[in-house]
């Protein structure tokens, strides 16, 4: 399970200080994915990199599967697989290597990791480039080593920032479907993306960030009820309108009014 208890975090002191993350909380079970929705500077990248404990909260806490990444990030990194769009692999290692590092970073043991690795370049369709040097990858390619590393070492936790960027159709698709199967993994999964087509089928739960605070958060269906609008995208376009003023919108319908 991961659990955000009032995380917050600033950047810079005075009145020149950017409040990227504002008291945010949040629970994701295991086997449901949680999609963190907010457009570009919400603090959405902010707030996972300090659930990875690679960014030390203000003030608050996340706690991963029962740990608590103030008091011990190196165990709550142990629990958590991440895909980011910014990861890279390192270019002279193979995709076999690759996924042999990771397990030995995070305490698989050798037996284990050979044969999950070879089970993993099934699954994600690495077997004819496994023992190719990363630097010669497509993006495609890479990105099913990414997904693969990721849960080398089963992580309960998955966070998956910005997963497709980049990938063609082909590989939103896998992407989604890895997704899918985090699920039925019984795995917690929060996922940040700006595909929210493919969101809105794909997450059970959101939660619209922006400004660093969460404005709505529920199922699609109770969204569209809290906000009175179809899809993610009119959402969105609303919470940006309200800030910037500059988008004439048509106004949403008042219940009872005629249509
Ligand atoms: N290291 C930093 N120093 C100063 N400001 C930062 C830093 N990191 C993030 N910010 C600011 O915090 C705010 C939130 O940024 P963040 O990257 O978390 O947003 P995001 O929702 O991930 O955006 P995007 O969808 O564009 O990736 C932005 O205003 C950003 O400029």
């Amino acid at each position: 399970m991961i659990e955000l208890r009032d995380l917050q975090r600033s950047f810079g002191h005075g009145p020149a200080a950017v409040h990227a993350v504002r008291g945010l909380s949040l629970r994701v079970e295991p086997g449901e994915v949680y999609g963190l929705m907010g457009p570009n500077g919400a603090g959405k990248t902010t707030a996972l990199r300090m659930v990875l404990g690679l960014l030390k909260p203000t003030s608050g806490d996340a706690v991963i599967d029962g740990v608590s990444v103030t008091e011990n990030p190196n165990e709550v990194k142990r629990r958590i697989g991440l895909v980011s769009a910014s990861a890279g692999l390192y270019p002279w290692l193979t995709p076999r290597e690759t996924l042999r590092f990771f397990a030995d970073l995070y305490g698989v043991p050798s037996d284990v990791a050979e044969a999950r690795a070879l089970d993993l370049a099934e699954r994600f369709g690495l077997t004819a480039f496994l023992d190719r040097r990363c630097a010669g990858l497509s993006t495609g390619q890479t990105q099913r080593v990414n997904l693969a590393r990721a849960v080398m070492h089963r992580p309960p936790a998955m966070l998956l920032d910005e997963p497709t960027r980049g990938l063609d159709v082909v590989g939103t698709q896998r992407v989604f479907e890895f997704v899918r199967h985090l699920r039925d993994e019984r795995r917690a999964v929060i996922l940040c993306t700006h595909r929210l087509a493919e969101a809105e089928r794909f997450c059970d739960r959101f939660g619209l960030l922006h400004r660093g605070t969460l404005r709505h958060e529920g199922t699609l269906a109770e969204l569209q009820s809290a906000t009175g609008r179809e899809t993610l995208t009119e959402m969105f376009v609303d919470l940006l309108a309200e800030d910037e003023g500059f988008l004439e919108r048509p106004a949403k319908p008042q219940a009872g009014a005629p249509t």
